[in-house]
């Protein structure tokens, strides 16, 4: 978060929450849930929790809570459940903030806000007392999203990602689908039309936030407060691309390179192979053609101080 970002909303008393919980988040991360859950209860809190019994659960969860009940949801899962609550927030009758309780595997929000999902601590007194800041939404074909929106070989790698593999092994899924998908992949042109300028490439990722995949900053320059997009334009295919961009990743160096453009935008149109994935916060929220813009839609996010 920025210093100049405005705290709209520090509660004086502790907040009412709802706990929003998807048990197939991370790698057993119940123990890790509880403590957090005990800890808001001895800050005074009003904690209901309910857990999702498949896809969807959340969002719907996040839709029906009422403001009258509840202060804010809080999802307790990975950056896709934290999409399913935004979501659920965005047809529900307003009024409630959203919080988080990283338990994913990548856990980009976390990384994002300045929360460590290990200090248990931390992650608690934010929920209770953190301060809620305004952070602006974007869409993909109506789709909400936080922190970033893909098409191209990442969409592909989320789709395809083996869940049995990622539950046990976290990341190393991801990277077994790269290089996986950088060998069968054919790596279509992407078209993108952003604000009405005409770009080309074989990925491209709208960033809201800076973070990408995990501690990793593919765009320095994007912020979650700002109603704006940083378009980061790959155009490399193959294997050689994917190790290049992979291994500049980590380095935060991705936005360096020489060939990647990074160009900021409030609307972008990508058109490539018809009903090709698009990826949000990390899973497939929509298809090419996808147009994706962000503007006045916001949410209250609480963010530890
Ligand atoms: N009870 C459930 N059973 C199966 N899938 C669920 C359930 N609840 C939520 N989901 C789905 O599980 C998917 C993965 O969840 P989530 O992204 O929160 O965890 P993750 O993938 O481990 O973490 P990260 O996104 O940080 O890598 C989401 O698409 C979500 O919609």
């Amino acid at each position: 978060m920025t210093d100049s970002a405005a705290a709209l909303c520090v509660p004086t008393t502790p907040r009412r929450v709802l706990v929003v919980h998807n048990p197939t988040a991370g790698r057993h991360k119940q123990r890790r849930l509880l403590d957090v859950i005990e800890r808001l209860e001895l800050l005074g809190c009003a904690v209901t929790s309910k857990q999702t019994g498949q896809r969807g659960d959340a969002e719907d969860f996040a839709t029906q809570a009422s403001p009258d009940l509840y202060d804010a949801v809080i999802a307790a899962g990975g950056d896709g459940t934290v999409n399913e609550v935004l979501n659920g927030l965005g047809r529900g009758s307003g009024g409630l903030a959203l919080g988080v309780i990283p338990l994913g595997t990548a856990n980009v929000l976390a990384c994002e806000i300045g929360l460590d999902p290990r200090n248990l601590d931390q992650i608690a007194r934010a929920i209770a007392f953190g301060p809620a800041r305004h952070v602006h939404v974007a869409v993909a074909n109506c789709r909400r999203f936080l922190l970033m929106a893909g098409a191209g070989l990442d969409a592909h790698v989320v789709a395809g990602v083996n869940v049995a593999l990622k539950r046990r092994t976290g990341k190393l899924a991801y990277v077994v689908e790269s290089l996986k998908q950088a060998v069968g992949y054919d790596f279509p042109k992407l078209g993108i039309r952003a604000d009405g300028v005409e770009y080309e490439g074989r990925m491209v990722v709208a960033c809201k936030g800076r973070f990408y995949g995990g501690p990793f900053i593919a765009a320095p320059d994007a912020s979650l407060e700002e109603p704006m997009l940083e378009v980061c334009i790959l155009p490399n295919s193959g294997i050689s691309g994917v190790l290049r961009y992979g291994l500049a990743l980590p380095m935060g160096k991705l936005s360096e390179l020489p060939e990647v453009q990074v160009i900021s935008a409030r609307t972008l149109l990508i058109t490539g192979p018809r009903g090709a994935p698009v990826q949000g916060d990390g899973d497939i929220v929509a298809r090419l053609p996808a147009e994706i813009s962000v503007g006045n839609d916001t949410v209250e996010l609480i963010c530890p101080e």
